[in-house]
């Protein structure tokens, strides 16, 4: 049975694949300082409450925090017996291209979207994933991996404008009935809103000029749907594109090494 995780800025979520279909999916905040002892334990507990009875014996990661990985390490070491493909290191292949400047360290999330997106639909596709920060993806006509755009998140720009401006709330994302608002708390969600609205159809509309073709948009992250509702943005959305990307990788692997 295969674990998958991905180790986002702010949440990693596991999931459980039975080759066939994800059994279950948790998420936990990430954290460095976790041990495997303590993962191990809250995820056995989950398991049993979930009457999950399986045998993890094979474990991806994915994760844009570099420092948690070690831990995971132990985990898998310790506990499930397996080393785990990581990806983004030389030993764990992709099945597509990368193609952008030397030295670039690519997000390991944004490969394995790539990855997610060119099984699912093919090529010329923008991904776009609503994480701690707004990443879009862009993959060229055979897969690859050619770059992309890196935004605030939406939270993190709620977050910046509370932080810096004495008299700003914090407030939560939602989608305002009006543009105009008549208070601080609806002036924010209207600014963070329909400006992301903004940035999402900009961006995407100047990619495909760029790339001079139709191009499908795929979005992921729970923040997705609420763009969504308000406008016609994109052309599906996908809340497991990444587990999805990390299942076939694993696959892809376990058939090349
Ligand atoms: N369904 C959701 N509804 C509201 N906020 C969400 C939802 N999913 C994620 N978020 C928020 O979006 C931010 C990014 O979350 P997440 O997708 O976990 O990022 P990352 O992958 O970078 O860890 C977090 O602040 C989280 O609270
Ligand atoms: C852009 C990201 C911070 C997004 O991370 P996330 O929002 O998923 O936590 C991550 O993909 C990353 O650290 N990328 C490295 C630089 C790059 O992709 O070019
Ligand atoms: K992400």
């Amino acid at each position: 049975m295969l674990l998958t995780i991905d180790c986002g800025n702010t949440n990693t979520g596991f999931a459980i694949w039975d080759g066939t279909s994800f059994l279950a999916s948790w998420r936990c905040a990430t954290q460095h300082q976790r041990t495997a002892d303590e993962y191990y334990v809250w995820l056995q507990t989950l398991m049993h409450l979930h009457r999950i009875d399986v045998t993890i014996t094979d474990v991806i990661i994915s994760s844009t925090v570099p420092r948690v990985v070690l831990n995971l390490r132990v985990l898998c070491d310790r506990y499930f017996d397996t080393r785990p493909y990581v990806v983004g290191k030389p030993d764990t292949l992709l099945p597509v291209d990368v193609r952008v400047d030397a030295g670039t360290q690519v997000g390991p999330d944004r490969l394995v979207n790539t990855v997610a997106g060119w099984d699912r639909h093919g090529g010329d596709l923008i991904l776009v994933d609503f994480g701690t920060a707004t990443t879009f993806d862009v993959v060229d006509t055979d897969g690859a991996y050619i770059g992309g755009v890196i935004a605030p998140g939406v939270n993190l720009s709620l977050e910046a404008l509370h932080m810096a401006a004495a008299a700003l709330p914090h407030v939560d994302i939602t989608q305002p009935q009006r543009v105009i608002g008549t208070n601080t708390v609806a002036c924010m969600q209207s600014g963070i809103f329909w400006g992301y609205v903004g940035l999402i159809k900009e961006t995407s509309a100047r990619i495909r000029a760029e790339r001079g073709r139709a191009m499908k948009t795929v979005a992921t992250g729970g923040l997705a749907p609420l763009f969504q509702q308000a406008e016609d943005l994109f052309d599906s959305y996908e809340e497991d594109l990444t587990m999805h990307g990390l299942t076939v990788i694993h696959r892809f692997n376990k058939e090349n090494t």
